[in-house]
């Protein structure tokens, strides 16, 4: 099997003509220059990036990415592996926190299965069956996965940002699930920015600080193992997960594709630096959503000098806190495509002229 071509070629760039036009549309809108605040940056972004006077958020396209973890036998989570199986079943009846954002915000769901360790029912709506294994191996003992796994994921994330592509999509959203993936995405983010794992890991799920102690430990020695390869291939086969490696191929596939990609927590983020690692071009198509409450996410954020636009102690993922942001994208491009210009409000500007 071959990568994808978003994973081998950097991605067209976005059109400087859009942000500028939009920038200048907020200057003559009749409001006080830059009073909109960071509003004004969403929609001159979003008009950027989908290449338009008119930025709309009406096909926003959520994939799932859902697998499990080997390094779970080191009892680094506070929930047990079955809840991953688990919460497939709750995504497809509609019980799950991005179950009821998506429905809320009108938009597209799927959820992308790549190996459970418990078996999940068959023919649950809105699951497509990506299966590669039942579980990574576990990475304190091992490599996480094959090249063959690694690239085999990175084509689901592909596939899904097709799809989202076909649908039309405008803005893609991409959610995780898997028991004990904030040690992975710890150990993926330690190996990237060399940093040191007692100061990235937190409590996931809920570990106390003991867990999170513990939970360093084995990222600290499985990353000795690791004699300091971050190229992101070589880091993603030590540290996993499929559903890491098919986000990070989601996120590559959607900037191939000219679609913008709202960026969730802690886990969605170390996909992104994973994917602007591979491809820095990458790094324009994506936006922000929010601060999760794990404590190593800013300094990932950092990394891609990014500055999200919430920050409200969540901290589940799935791509809830993107969710939960993008009703105020939506707000952002009524007030840039509806506002009234001074010039043809008659309302005064600065200068006390109405042509501005
Ligand atoms: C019921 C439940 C629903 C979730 N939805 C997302 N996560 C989140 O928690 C997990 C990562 O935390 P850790 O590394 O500590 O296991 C991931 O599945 C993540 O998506 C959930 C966790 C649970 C328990
Ligand atoms: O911010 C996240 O993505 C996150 C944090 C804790 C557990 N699961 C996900």
């Amino acid at each position: 099997m071959s990568f994808p071509s978003g994973w081998i070629n950097p991605p067209r760039q976005p059109e400087a003509r859009f942000f500028e036009q939009a920038a200048q549309r907020q200057s003559v809108l009749t409001k006080p220059a830059g009073s909109l605040g960071r509003l004004e940056d969403v929609a001159i972004r979003l008009a950027g990036l989908q290449g338009t006077d008119k930025p709309a958020l009406d096909h926003i396209q959520i994939s799932v990415f859902v697998g499990d973890h080997g390094i779970c036998e080191e009892g680094i989570s506070a929930y047990p592996q079955a809840v991953t199986a688990q919460m497939i079943a709750n995504f497809a009846n509609g019980g799950a926190a991005i179950s009821v954002l998506a429905k809320s915000l009108g938009a597209g769901l799927e959820v992308v299965n790549l190996g459970t360790i418990s078996d999940v029912e068959p023919g649950l709506p809105g699951v497509v069956d990506a299966r590669i294994a039942p579980c990574t191996r576990n990475f304190a003992a091992t490599n996480a996965m094959t090249t063959e796994q690694v690239c085999t994921a990175l084509n689901h994330g592909d596939a899904a940002a097709q799809r989202a592509a076909d649908k039309g999509c405008q803005l893609f959203i991409g959610g995780e699930m898997g028991i004990g993936n904030t040690t992975s995405a710890t150990a993926i983010a330690c190996a990237l920015m060399s940093k040191n794992p007692m100061k990235l890991a937190g409590p996931g799920t809920g570990l106390n600080m003991a867990g999170v102690r513990r939970k360093a430990e084995v990222i600290i020695s499985a990353l000795q193992r690791h004699d300091d390869d971050q190229d992101p291939m070589a880091v993603l086969e030590a540290f996993g997960g499929f559903e890491i490696a098919a986000l990070a191929g989601a996120v590559a596939g959607c900037a191939a594709r000219s679609i913008p990609v709202l960026i969730d927590g802690y886990i969605v983020s170390v996909a992104a630096l994973i994917a602007v690692s591979q491809q820095p071009g990458i790094r324009p198509w994506l936006m922000f959503a929010h601060r999760s409450a794990e404590p190593g996410h800013q300094a990932i954020l950092t990394a891609m000098n990014a500055e999200p636009l919430l920050d409200l102690e969540m901290r589940l993922g799935e791509g809830s806190g993107a969710a939960a942001a993008v009703p105020l994208l939506r707000v952002a491009c009524e007030l840039h495509n509806n506002m009234a210009s001074f010039a043809d409000s008659g309302v005064s500007n600065k200068e006390g002229s109405h042509d501005g």
